[in-house]
């Protein structure tokens, strides 16, 4: 079972990347998903190889967002592919079936798409609007995560979504009452000042007990 809570990497260099990853894993993240926008492919394999060394020292999951070349070169856990990316089934072919993929989706219809490619996770954003991400599909809200969850249900699909996009500690109960099984977060793991306290609060509200 995937665990439940993922950081999204920031940072506008290799520096401040590493330093956002190394501060989650410190405070008790082992799901990095490291997403590098806009750098040059020798900043980004530069990142790769020491978060890969990073992630294998606090034994979490190393997730590649976009770059299926590059998860594969690193030997990555797995892979984060957009509705603009490489689709899931190229992706499945490349990497096999060890590895793990992931897919976003904004409509049921990407869902349906995702699982018939073969990922093993959803990303379903984004929940509110968030300023991580240029060029947002339409925000879904709680009400469009009880929609989806529900078809989901009705059609006997159990691969794990993923919350994303604007979640604050406030949200995480009632997403989970939707079925959700985890969240994926970016700038509030990235900007708090006491990361410690946020990722225990967030873990007690993702599997309702405490975690040391
Ligand atoms: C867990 C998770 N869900 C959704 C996304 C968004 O992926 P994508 O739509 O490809 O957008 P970018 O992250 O590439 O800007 C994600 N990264 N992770
Ligand atoms: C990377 C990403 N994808 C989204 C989607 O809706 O597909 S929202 C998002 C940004 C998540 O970061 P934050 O927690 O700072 O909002
Ligand atoms: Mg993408």
């Amino acid at each position: 079972m995937f665990n439940r809570l993922q950081y999204i990497s920031q940072g506008n260099t290799v520096e401040e990347q590493l330093y956002n990853i190394h501060q989650a894993l410190d405070h008790g993240c082992d799901w990095i998903q490291m997403r590098f926008k806009n750098a040059t492919s020798e900043d980004t394999f530069t990142l790769a190889e020491a978060v890969k060394i990073l992630c294998q020292e606090y034994l979490a999951t190393f997730i590649i967002n976009d770059n299926v070349a590059l998860a594969q070169e690193m030997d990555a856990e797995g892979i984060h592919l957009g509705l603009s990316d490489m689709r899931i089934s190229k992706a499945r072919e490349i990497l096999g079936s060890s590895k793990i993929i992931g897919g976003t989706a904004n409509t049921f219809e990407d869902i349906q798409k995702h699982v018939n490619d073969g990922c093993d996770y959803i990303g379903l954003g984004p929940f509110r609007f968030t300023k991580t991400k240029e060029k947002l599909s339409p925000i879904l809200g709680l009400e469009g995560y009880a929609e989806l969850m529900h078809k989901m249900q009705q059609a006997q699909i159990k691969t794990p979504v993923y919350a994303i996009g604007g979640i604050q500690t406030d949200d995480v109960e009632a997403i989970i009452k939707t079925g959700i099984h985890g969240i994926a977060m970016s700038g509030l793991i990235t900007e708090s000042q006491t990361k410690a306290q946020l990722i225990t609060e967030l873990n007690e509200k993702l599997y309702g007990y405490y975690i040391v």
